[in-house]
């Protein structure tokens, strides 16, 4: 039996929901929503931090408290998750999390029980490379390496040969997630030193409410249009909100 860890929604219901999708290059395409838990990284402005911040952990976050485990995640069959998934009658998946490339053995499982009439995105930190079990049935990456202001150590929030490997990937975006101006110095060294082209680059504003995303495009749409590198928002955040299971 072949299980995932999923993040909840409220104790004991798994999050797995259909939405828009919200950000990066399929913004607005109707997709479910598959949300993992665990992340090998620890961001100061994580929007899921009841995905990883479990009490005990000693790192720290900016603005809220740890997470009871067991009522943040549960552990589910795959059998299951197909069968909810294929409820929602929608062939566009979204695997999230915390990082959904820490669970690879379930996911490749998973998919093959699915079929392949399904197309798989999923969002990444880009930290951990794919196994070729999973790589087969990817099609799409949405990759967010994480710069400095993270508050990641520089060796753990960016690992060379898994970067290396996804910037000669055609199936991958890479989704910049920034703070402040200053932030585009760092992509452009990223993008040089992996040779990543401006057109698969996105910029995306940190923040959780409409007001601050608002309030930073107004820097970041001048940014992206000088640098050629492509703009995107969050839409959910301006739909529904920063709530679970949308
Ligand atoms: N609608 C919607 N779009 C999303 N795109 C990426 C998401 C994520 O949390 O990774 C997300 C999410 O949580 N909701
Ligand atoms: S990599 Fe993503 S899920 Fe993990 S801590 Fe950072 S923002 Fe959160
Ligand atoms: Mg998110």
């Amino acid at each position: 039996m072949t299980s995932l860890r999923l993040a909840t929604v409220h104790p004991g219901e798994p999050e797995i929901f259909h939405s828009l999708q919200g950000e990066g290059i399929s913004l607005g395409r109707p997709s479910v929503f598959v949300r993992l838990s665990g992340c090998n990284l620890a961001c100061l402005w994580c929007d899921t931090p009841y995905t990883w911040y479990f009490t005990g952990h000693n790192a720290r976050h900016r603005g809220c408290e740890t997470f009871v485990r067991r009522e943040n995640s549960l552990t589910l069959d795959i059998a299951e998750v197909a069968r909810r998934i294929a409820e929602f009658g929608c062939r566009h998946i979204v695997f999230t999390g915390g990082e959904p490339l820490l669970q690879q053995p379930a996911l490749a499982a998973l998919c093959a029980l699915l079929g392949p009439d399904y197309h798989i995105e999923i969002e990444s930190n880009g930290t951990v490379a794919l196994t070729a079990a999973f790589d087969a049935h990817v099609d799409q990456l949405n990759l967010s390496p994480k710069l400095a202001h993270s508050g990641n150590a520089a060796d753990l929030r960016v690992n060379e040969t898994s970067l290396a490997g996804y910037a000669r990937d055609p199936r991958a975006w890479f989704k910049f997630v920034v703070a402040s101006p200053e932030d585009a110095d760092e992509i452009d060294a990223l993008a040089s030193q992996y040779a990543i082209a401006a057109e698969r680059i996105l910029l995306m504003p940190e923040g959780t409410s409409p007001a601050v995303l608002q309030q930073r495009a107004h820097w970041l749409a001048p940014l992206c249009l000088d640098r050629g590198w492509r703009f995107t928002d969050r839409l959910h955040i301006h739909l529904y909100g920063d709530t679970r299971g949308t």
